[in-house]
């Protein structure tokens, strides 16, 4: 049974290792500094399956790493995995409650990417993408899953600077992954006070 109150999030965007990652790891240092993160079930996925496994761009981690924004990447040395007897869950994240007590010990875990699934559309309060392919992409699906729950939005959309866009920086440089950095910090600043 979630805790009363509880909230969830799902960051969304064409990769799942440039914006959607940020905007994560962006919302979870903040709830935390707001003393809420345990409120929160926050992940984030891919329309696409194009870097499915993948780890977030280094680029994005290196923009993170400047603004002090942990990040659930943690290059390993050795290559653990684990895996299941069913197919259950296949393409799902952990479950919440695990990552939480593994975070709560202290134990890093990394993000792969991985592709938004029907489960998604039914568990997740909110899913916010960051462009309007995102939004095509996400409202096409969520149509093929009956009474689904989640709120489809543009996380722009909560931007008081009115920048609706948050642009794929796949092609770009430093200053690019820099600009989703600092629209997300607006964004996702107006979102949780929307959601306190
Ligand atoms: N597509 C596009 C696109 C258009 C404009 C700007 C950026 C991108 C772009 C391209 C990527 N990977 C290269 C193409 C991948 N292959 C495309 C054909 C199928 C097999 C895979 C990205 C990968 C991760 C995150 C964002 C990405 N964004």
């Amino acid at each position: 049974m979630a805790a009363t109150g509880s909230k969830s999030v799902l960051f969304v965007c064409l990769g799942n290792i440039c914006r959607s990652p940020i905007a994560e790891a962006v919302f979870r240092k903040m709830a935390t500094d707001a003393g809420v993160v345990d409120k929160w079930r926050i992940d984030s996925a891919a329309t696409s399956t194009y870097e499915i496994g993948n780890p977030p761009d280094h680029r994005g981690q290196a923009c993170m790493k400047k603004h002090d924004v942990p990040m659930r990447h943690v290059a390993r040395q050795w290559v653990i995995d684990s895996g299941a007897t069913s197919d259950w869950n296949i393409g799902s994240s952990p479950d919440a409650r695990g990552l939480a007590c593994l975070r709560m010990n202290g134990i890093e875990t990394s993000h792969r990417a991985r592709q938004v699934t029907k489960d998604d559309f039914m568990s997740f309060e909110y899913i916010l993408c960051m462009d309007e392919s995102n939004m095509s992409d996400l409202t096409r699906k969520a149509n093929s899953v009956k009474n689904h729950k989640a709120k489809i939005e543009l996380l722009g959309s909560y931007d008081p600077q009115k920048q609706l866009i948050i642009k794929d920086p796949y092609y770009g440089s430093d200053e690019d992954f820099e600009k989703v950095y600092v629209q997300c910090v607006r964004c996702c600043t107006a979102f949780l006070e929307a959601n306190s």
